[in-house]
């Protein structure tokens, strides 16, 4: 068993408890789930620099990352910061995160929000809009076809956008469906757990340019982004880089500050 299928195998048990705790109508009814979504999409198209900051207190590759951080201070901060979106991941067991994060990151700043979660059910996307997201993530790695397309034309439906992740070829070629927004290359070897951008820079003459192209995962400094722009790329997800920090939203800035200098 690798990583994802111990995260996947732990994630339908959490769901289908999830789904008994909180019914699906009491989600649709909830104050959230009305309202506008924020396309991160769009701001990526726009945007010079195109960072989507994460909340990350552990990882699999990483054990603790940070503990001691207020999300609603990284939140603010980021936003300051001029990031393009945060993602925020929601799974306890094997990230530390939860709902609970989402929704005070939600009150606390105005940005795209993505929901950084292991999507194996509608169910999820009903939570995601409700707890205040604007963009969930699928990972080819642990669906199939029919399910990518499923569940992103469900994500559609509901005004969200998708970002769909891959980490090979293989996943590329069964990713391809209209109802994806964002394309993003996972860096990190989920066997290993090595990061190397290589894996954006051969992915990303595959990406037909319809897609958003994002790179995702071991990105630690603004030269490795003035590397991948040549390839394509509008988005850079970066986690533990600004979370190892005290003051993520700080670090942020510079990293911004310095890219755009
Ligand atoms: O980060 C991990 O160790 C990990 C392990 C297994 C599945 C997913 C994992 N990470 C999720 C992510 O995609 C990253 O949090 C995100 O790309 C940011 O990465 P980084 O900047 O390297 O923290």
């Amino acid at each position: 068993m690798n990583i994802l299928d111990k995260i996947v195998f732990d994630k339908r048990k959490e769901v289908d408890l999830r789904k008994k705790l909180i019914p699906v109508n009491q989600l649709e009814n909830s104050v959230l789930f009305g309202r506008k979504t924020n396309s991160l999409a769009n701001a990526l198209r726009t945007s010079e620099t195109g960072i989507i900051a994460e909340h990350k207190r552990r990882s699999p590759s990483k054990a603790e990352i940070n503990y001691n951080l207020n999300v609603q201070d990284v939140a603010t901060g980021y936003e300051k910061a001029g990031v393009s979106g945060m993602s925020v991941l929601t799974d306890s067991k094997y990230f530390g995160g939860s709902l609970d994060d989402l929704i005070i990151t939600r009150s606390s700043c105005n940005l795209p929000l993505l929901r950084k979660e292991f999507i194996i059910d509608e169910y999820q996307i009903l939570e995601a809009k409700a707890y205040g997201a604007d963009v969930i993530l699928l990972i080819a790695a642990i669906l199939t076809q029919n399910e990518i397309k499923a569940l992103s034309e469900f994500a559609k439906q509901l005004k969200l956008d998708v970002l769909l992740e891959v980490h090979n070829e293989k996943e590329l070629h069964k990713s391809i469906i209209p109802s994806i927004d964002m394309l993003g290359v996972n860096n990190r070897d989920l066997k290993t757990f090595t990061v190397s951008l290589e894996t954006s820079k051969n992915l990303s003459s595959l990406i037909p340019d319809d897609f958003v192209k994002v790179s995702e995962s071991g990105i630690s400094s603004t030269e490795a982004i003035t590397e991948l722009k040549p390839y394509g790329y509008k988005g850079f997800l970066i986690g533990e880089n600004f979370m190892k920090t005290e003051d993520p939203g700080l670090h942020a800035l510079k990293f911004i500050n310095q890219l755009t200098k």
